[in-house]
């Protein structure tokens, strides 16, 4: 046991010695390695040795490899019994291929889950920042090193990604949300109040929250998921993460990546299963002190107005913050000016790149008549070349595009073209074909119509359908009135023009349209720490994920005043 020396000298340098451990410990912020940048994307060019590599990470997921995938409460991996069933998760672009069988939690695990989450609290709130950053900063080297090529083939076969759209994801974005958010924490810590008078030390304390944080997080970005979870971790909270049934693979093999790269046994525990009946649990629980939600509008709808009820009846002890992005109807706006070519091989990619299953996705397009015969033309023939669209994954892995998630969304898809085919306001001019024979596909589908108000502009369908109208060139103004009042949601939306005044006036009026607005680029690929995402209205609290603005939601400041100065006489100048 350690001993204080008798003499004075030593004693000091012992107690020095202490006071600055402590002080490296809880205060120092030490400066984000220099070498915190995007992360590169590796280009998968034919005969490419990263070919070889994820052929090989690919391969271990073979017809008869069904992963078992546990529930993992504080650290301890929990398997199924006879009272947590198995949910299967199947490839979707080839039914036959089971990847997983995974545990469902039952409510005791729940509990179990909330209870460690609040214990492993204790520690983790006072573990130092700089671990707590290192832990991340770990996690995205062994993904960009180590795990790379099992992530994505996690992510290409459970999420139906092809390479390009799986390394953007769960890899580049992932790790760049690890890396910038230690940036963006450091930032924020060193916020602190700009005035002291004589005599005094004002200090700010981001205290994490004093419950725990709900992360529920969406199937289509590995991405968000490590986000959803890790930008409360990092803050020092502890997360009860319900990930969705859809990609299972990619977000259990992050879990182990974090749990490998330090993270402590319940700071984050990893909790599938039945999403009502785990959320019932979690946001009935007083502890509950954040949702952090990626997911359907109408999902996060529902969960903003029962943690309001909670409210009303004093469940909580806190108010819980509620952190929500959510769904998009997106808009492409093509002035008469545009870049012809540009535009419309932009719009390809914004409505059809993963399927349009991305939440920035353009799924509306106002186009000029005087360059829509163009504009079109150039789309549908360059539509035509993409590989036939009901290729197996395991072949067209280089293909553009891949399968839709699963039959939920296969069926709604098939019930937009089909009713489409029936409304003499809409005409499909482009795909309308699907096949579920193997996997969930859907060709690209573009669909016209000839009201702008038409329900197909405001609903969103989150797969690969475009609906477009063409609009006359002096009408521009007005069709910029429209974009903005046709849709409750304000996620992103681009306008592409060669016209200044053009582009102005898109801008002033589209204000509050999209939280993410593009000038001649696509609607989609926001990259973070470059551009900051989310959007208002119906799409989300607008947190903006990528920013130092969404740490702050997962803080709660304490102000301390520390005083060094005393009074001796109670009365004031003015009392004389
Ligand atoms: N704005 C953004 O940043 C962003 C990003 C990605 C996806 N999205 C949106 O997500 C949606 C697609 O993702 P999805 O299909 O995974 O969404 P989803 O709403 O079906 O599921 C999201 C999560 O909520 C869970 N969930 C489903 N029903 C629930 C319930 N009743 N109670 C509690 N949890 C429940 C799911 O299991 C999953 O974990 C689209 O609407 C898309 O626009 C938005
Ligand atoms: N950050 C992505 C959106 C993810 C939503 O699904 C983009 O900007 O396309």
């Amino acid at each position: 046991m350690f001993k204080y020396s008798s003499k004075p000298r030593v004693f000091q340098a012992q107690l020095l010695s202490i006071i600055n451990k402590r002080c490296v410990a809880q205060l120092s912020i030490p400066n984000t390695p220099s070498s915190l940048k995007n992360e590169t994307n590796l280009t998968f060019m034919k005969n490419s040795k990263e070919w070889d590599l994820l052929r090989a990470s690919l391969t271990k997921f073979n017809d008869n490899t069904s992963l078992q995938i546990p529930l993992v409460i504080n650290g301890e991996k929990i398997y199924s019994d006879e009272t947590r069933p198995t949910l299967s998760h199947f490839n979707p672009a080839k039914h036959s291929q089971e990847l997983a069988t995974v545990t469902q939690a039952n409510p005791i695990d729940v509990t179990n889950a909330i209870k460690t989450s609040m214990s492993a609290k204790k520690d983790w709130l006072k573990t130092p920042w700089v671990d707590r950053a290192s832990i991340f900063l770990k996690a995205a080297e062994l993904i960009s090193t180590k795990y790379r090529y099992d992530l994505l083939a996690a992510t290409i076969l459970g999420q139906g990604k092809n390479i390009f759209q799986a390394e953007i994801d769960s890899i580049a974005e992932l790790n760049d949300f690890y890396r910038y958010n230690v940036k963006y924490a450091k930032e924020l810590y060193s916020t602190q109040p700009i005035e002291t008078s004589s005599g005094v030390w004002n200090r700010a304390e981001y205290r994490p929250l004093e419950g725990f944080v709900y992360a529920v997080t969406p199937f289509n970005f590995t991405a968000i998921a490590g986000n959803l979870v890790g930008a409360p971790a990092l803050m020092g909270n502890t997360v009860v993460w319900k990930p969705s049934p859809h990609s299972i693979l990619s977000n259990y093999l992050l879990y182990e990546i974090l749990e490998e790269a330090g993270l402590p046994k319940g700071v984050v525990n990893f909790l599938p299963g039945d999403a009502e009946l785990i959320t019932n649990e979690v946001i009935n629980d007083e502890n509950f002190s954040a949702l952090h939600f990626t997911g359907s509008t109408s999902v996060f709808k529902n969960l903003f107005s029962t943690i309001g009820q909670n409210i009303n009846k004093d469940v909580y002890k806190d108010f819980p913050r509620i952190v929500g992005e959510t769904g998009g109807k997106n808009f492409h706006l093509i002035h008469k000016s545009a870049s012809v070519v540009h535009s419309s091989l932009s719009t390809l990619r914004g409505a059809f790149e993963y399927q349009g299953q991305k939440c920035s996705a353009t799924s509306r397009l106002y186009l000029s008549e005087s360059i829509s015969n163009q504009f079109l033309k150039n789309l549908t023939e360059n539509l035509n070349t993409i590989v036939p669209h009901n290729c197996s994954i395991s072949e067209g892995l280089n293909s553009f595009m891949g399968p839709v998630i699963h039959k939920q969304s296969y069926e709604k898809l098939v019930s937009k073209i089909e009713q489409a085919k029936e409304d003499p306001d809409l005409e499909i001019i482009y795909g309308g074909k699907y096949d579920s024979k193997d996997g969930f596909f859907i060709q690209p589908t573009i669909i016209e119509s000839n009201k702008i108000d038409h329900p197909y502009f405001s609903e969103e369908f989150f797969g690969p359908i475009l609906v477009v109208y063409k609009y006359k060139d002096k009408d521009y103004e007005k069709v910029i009135n429209i974009i903005d009042k046709t849709s409750k949601y304000g996620l992103t939306g681009s306008i592409f023009s060669k016209d200044r005044e053009a582009i102005r006036t898109a801008e002033e009026k589209l204000r509050y349209s999209a939280g993410n607005f593009y000038i001649n680029d696509k609607c989609t690929g926001a990259v973070v720490g470059q551009q900051w995402f989310g959007g208002s209205r119906m799409s989300g609290t607008n947190d903006k994920s990528g920013s130092a603005n969404i740490l702050s939601r997962f803080v709660s400041v304490r102000n301390v005043k520390e005083n060094f100065q005393e009074i001796n006489d109670y009365r004031y100048p003015s009392n004389y």
